[in-house]
């Protein structure tokens, strides 16, 4: 690859990058989604994170900062994604097809007034859609992350980050850009006062 395929790359991201910090109701539903979280752990609640692919991997690195820590020296917070049981996933798939692998484990772990944080670059994956379907019903509170194509998930979601790209990996550098500006919005409504690392 030449050095000018990488560096459109970089241009590529960077403009997504700069469509969305210039984008007021992408910034709001960012805030939303940190205080939908902040107030579901207040509440003695939790986040699960749901998510395929590179997007899985976002969903575990996101639980991961809000267990462990993003910058602060604080408690745990709970979350966790639903991404990393193997024994869950392949009886879940082999039994009741991979479309159930989110929805069953919403439904078995998921507390109303718990966070489904739901990653989804097309806003169609099945097994997405179904894990929606059950928050619903379980009366969790629903935060989407998807991009351009996504948009329709408005209908059944509570919160929706809709990145200004059509392109999956841009669309996840998005999403990875606001889950960083949320996991710090909520270590500091929730650990003020704490020291910065
Ligand atoms: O990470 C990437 C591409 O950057 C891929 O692994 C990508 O996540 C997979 O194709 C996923 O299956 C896409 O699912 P979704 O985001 O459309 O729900
Ligand atoms: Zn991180």
């Amino acid at each position: 690859m030449s050095q000018n395929q990488i560096a459109t790359h970089f241009q590529q991201s960077l403009a997504a990058l700069e469509r969305a910090a210039n984008d007021a109701a992408l910034l709001a539903v960012t805030s939303d989604i940190a205080l939908a979280i902040v107030d579901a752990i207040r509440s003695g609640n939790k986040v699960l994170l749901i998510g395929n692919g590179g997007s899985a991997a976002d969903a575990q690195h996101i639980a991961s900062e809000i267990v462990g820590r993003y910058r602060k020296e604080r408690p745990g917070y709970a979350a966790v994604a639903l991404t990393t049981d193997t024994s869950a996933l392949t009886a879940i798939s082999n039994d009741y097809g991979f479309e159930q692998i989110f929805a069953r484990q919403v439904e078995s772990l998921g507390r109303p007034g718990d966070v489904l944080l739901a990653l989804s670059t097309s806003g169609q994956s099945p097994n997405i859609l179904a894990a929606l379907a059950a928050a619903r019903q379980r009366g969790l509170v629903i935060a989407g992350f998807t991009g351009l194509k996504g948009k329709s998930l408005h209908d059944v979601c509570d919160h929706l980050f809709v990145a200004p790209s059509d392109d999956t990996p841009v669309i996840q550098q998005i999403h990875m850009t606001a889950a960083h500006a949320i996991c710090d919005s909520v270590e500091r409504a929730l650990a003020d006062g704490v020291g910065d690392k």
